[in-house]
């Protein structure tokens, strides 16, 4: 049994639209299935939730951005119990980007309906004070989180939408984010072990995946079927240089800019002297002056084709 759970609201409105492409073909192939609509904030994790408890086993899918897919893995209870998939309705796609989906709505969903490959995905843990965030990408806190707090209010991202231009959002809103910025100082441990202090620190984000922001390929290496973290800190650098190596990220190019490091690890802890914006797969997980950041034990399986 399919179960599907749709954001209509996904890039900009357009995610209903798709969803009624997507279930005309369901039903003239007589699919078995069911669609629940998302109708706020954090709704696709209580839905997700149920579903994987009470109508297991199940197909899950997630129909819209990378928020919506974020928001129903981190509502599944066992990963044991459900087989996950997501067809992209949103204007950043960096889950289907780094985990190959395919990023066409009618095409991903025939691949679940026939699916011929699976892949699984170890899902990262961040908390902080208590709480806890699942993410499937990323989670960064700094200048990357910053700029996902403010797409996630921007009026631009809707008009540039119905441009078909949602990928300029992050592009516009990096800019003037990065007029704003202030680095911070962090002290980051690895493993529990390795421990790094940097005085000056734009942000540091945890890749699961190789993509975030929309295309910037952060972490080359992240491979999210591995027991690792891929970390990238970025510090020390002037605001002009950042803006040189931003581009350059796009093609996994920045690593060698000084200021920019690579590290893996299985668990991170950051510390800093005050709060500033945390994410999870670009969804705000609010302002942290603390984050701890793991993978979860059991991977989670994903249709990839
Ligand atoms: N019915 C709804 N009305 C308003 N917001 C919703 C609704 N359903 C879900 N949301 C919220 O919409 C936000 C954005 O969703 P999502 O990430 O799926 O789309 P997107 O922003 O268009 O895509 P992307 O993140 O790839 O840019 C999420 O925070 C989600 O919780």
């Amino acid at each position: 049994m399919y179960y599907f759970i749709v954001n209509p609201k996904s890039s900009s409105g357009k995610g209903r639209e798709i969803w009624d492409t997507l279930e005309h073909r369901l039903t003239s192939v007589k699919c078995d299935y069911r669609v629940l609509f998302t109708r706020e904030k954090g709704h696709a994790t209580r839905l997700a939730k149920y579903i994987s408890t009470e109508k297991s086993p199940c197909v899950l899918v997630a129909v819209g951005g990378d928020g919506t897919a974020n928001e129903v893995i981190y509502g599944i209870e066992d990963y044991s119990k459900v087989v996950f998939a997501y067809i992209p309705t949103g204007s950043s796609n960096d889950l289907a980007r780094g985990l190959n989906l395919e990023k066409d709505p009618a095409k991903a969903l025939e691949a679940i309906l026939h699916p011929s490959s699976y892949h699984s995905l170890r899902i990262g843990v961040s908390t902080s004070e208590g709480e806890r965030r699942n993410f499937a990408v990323s989670s960064g806190i700094g200048y990357d989180a910053a700029i996902c707090h403010e797409a996630l209010n921007s009026p631009i991202k809707d008009f540039l939408n119905k441009l078909k231009l949602g990928k300029l959002t992050y592009t516009g809103i990096a800019l003037r984010q990065l007029l704003l910025l202030k680095a911070s100082p962090m002290d980051i441990i690895l493993d529990g072990e390795k421990k790094l202090h940097y005085p000056k620190v734009y942000f540091t984000a945890a890749m699961n995946l190789k993509y975030e922001g929309g295309g910037f390929m952060f972490c080359p290496e992240a491979d999210s079927s591995d027991e690792w973290l891929d970390i990238i800190v970025v510090e020390k650098m002037s605001k002009l240089k950042v803006l040189m190596a931003l581009p350059t990220a796009y093609y996994g190019k920045h690593t060698h800019f000084k200021g920019i490091h690579i590290f893996r690890c299985r668990r991170m802890s950051v510390r800093t002297d005050r709060s500033l914006a945390v994410h999870t797969d670009g969804e705000s997980f609010g302002c942290r002056d603390s984050l701890d950041i793991s993978l979860e034990a059991i991977p989670l399986k994903v249709i990839t084709g």
